[in-house]
């Protein structure tokens, strides 16, 4: 068995949030190994974007702790930005820069491209996007862009909302063969979906709430 399947590359203890008098996460607990596929389901509303966020740090529970590698985690530590890669619904792109000057900024922000560019944007199926700006992509070209974001980036934790959103059949069967290589090189996937399908091929464990 590989060493990276003793380590915990993330966990989450105890954690709440509440907005006002609802009641979202309620001391919700687990771990995801290196190199294993959790999966968040649960009924529309149910906090699978709200865990999601307080993970990333684009949210801040109420009580709980998430630790990154054993270690807290703040999304202002460089440290954390180089471990964890994230695909959330409300990723934010730059205006003027086209798709390609996208990923190559990132790359460079990061040390330096993971995989190639060139070869990100054949994966995804961006080449005849790359010229383009992120206003002029279609819904799942964005969606394409946003998950090739988190590949030419450094990453042992990768974070996904409902990345099946948007995507083609091909693009769907394309994500389950990534993130089980993803998940071969050691990279931990939590993931929120409701693809019964993705879920069936890629979870190793599945975390329910609001059930
Ligand atoms: N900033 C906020 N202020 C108030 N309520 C919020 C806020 N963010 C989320 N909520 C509420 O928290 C609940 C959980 O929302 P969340 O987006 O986490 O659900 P979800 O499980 O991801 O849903 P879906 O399957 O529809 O994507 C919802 O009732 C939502 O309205």
């Amino acid at each position: 068995m590989a060493e990276w399947y003793l380590v915990d590359a993330l966990t989450v203890r105890g954690l709440c949030r509440r907005f006002g008098n609802l009641v979202v996460l309620d001391d919700v607990s687990f771990t995801v190994p290196a190199g294993r596929i959790a999966v968040v389901v649960g009924p529309n509303g149910s906090g699978k974007t709200t865990l999601l966020r307080c993970v990333v740090g684009a949210d801040r529970p109420d009580d709980g702790e998430v630790l990154v590698d054993g270690r807290r985690a703040y999304e202002t530590d460089a440290w954390v930005r180089s471990f964890v890669a994230a695909a959330l619904d409300d990723i934010d792109f730059f205006p003027d820069l086209s798709v390609v000057e996208h990923l190559e900024l990132l790359a460079y922000a990061h040390g330096g491209p993971v995989e190639p560019v060139a070869e990100v944007l054949t994966e995804l199926g961006l080449d005849r996007a790359r010229d383009q700006l992120p206003a002029t992509l279609s819904s799942g070209q964005r969606r394409r862009l946003a998950l090739a974001s988190c590949f030419v980036r450094p990453r042992r934790l990768l974070v996904l909302d409902e990345p099946e959103q948007r995507l083609d059949v091909r693009g769907r069967a394309w994500l389950a063969d990534r993130l089980r290589d993803e998940r071969a090189t050691g990279t931990a996937v939590l993931m929120a979906s409701h693809d019964a399908e993705l879920i069936d091929a890629v979870a190793d464990s599945r975390i329910e709430i609001g059930g």
